[in-house]
């Protein structure tokens, strides 16, 4: 059974004792005028990853909140993580969107941001992503998360949420997604979504 999770502000977060670690965490995503089968938009092209431990999460990592600030962590992280073309932009506090800390060991709050880039900065990213530091290790590959239902009621995004994924990742993406109206806002609600593993 997931153990309980708070959402706190920032502020609240950044309060927090020495016995809390930080992780920040960040959903890369860009516009994409494709078309499935040339008939179902793709709207954008968000990316997720395929960890070491066979879930989905999204890049990022641990920071050291007094070795500079959670986005200079999150921006290192992100280069370990995709490489290069990490370099070629910045997540700033802007970017923020959520912390949530798991109240149970181990004690880690979770800072989450969401970056829209262009689509040639996102090609960039997944082009670079191979020769990253941690691909092959931390990272198994890069995927792009599917924002439609196939005909079947299953396909896309409802299978794909049918994956294990790491924390709070799965409510990061949910919440992301309709917030930043990267799909339509009864989509999201529209959805059978799988029971939580
Ligand atoms: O995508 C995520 N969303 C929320 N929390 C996450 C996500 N990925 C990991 N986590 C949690 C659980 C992990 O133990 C810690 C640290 O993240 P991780 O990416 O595993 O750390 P490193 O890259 O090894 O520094 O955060
Ligand atoms: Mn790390
Ligand atoms: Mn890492
Ligand atoms: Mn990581």
């Amino acid at each position: 059974m997931a153990a309980p999770v708070s959402r706190l502000t920032l502020s609240e977060s950044l309060a927090l004792g020495p016995e809390w670690r930080h992780a920040c965490h960040a959903m890369l995503y860009a516009p994409e005028p494709g078309k499935l089968f040339g008939r179902i938009p793709l709207r954008y092209a968000v990316l997720m990853q395929m960890r070491f431990d066979g879930r989905l999460g999204f890049p990022g990592g641990f920071v050291d909140v007094h070795k500079g600030s959670l986005e200079d962590g999150l921006n290192r992280e992100l280069a370990e993580e995709l490489g290069d073309a990490a370099s070629g932009f910045r997540v700033e506090r802007s970017d923020y969107r959520s912390s949530h800390a798991a109240a149970s060991a181990p004690r880690v709050v979770a800072h989450f941001y969401a970056k829209l880039l262009a689509r040639e900065q996102l090609l960039a990213v997944e082009r670079a992503a191979p020769h990253a530091r941690d691909h092959g290790l931390e990272v198994l590959g890069l995927v792009r998360v599917p924002l439609y239902t196939l005909r079947d009621g299953v396909g896309g995004l409802p299978a794909f949420l049918d994956n294990v994924f790491i924390g709070t990742a799965r409510d990061q993406l949910l919440e992301a997604l309709q917030d930043l109206k990267i799909v339509d806002s009864n989509y999201i609600s529209g959805i059978k979504l799988p029971a939580r593993r």
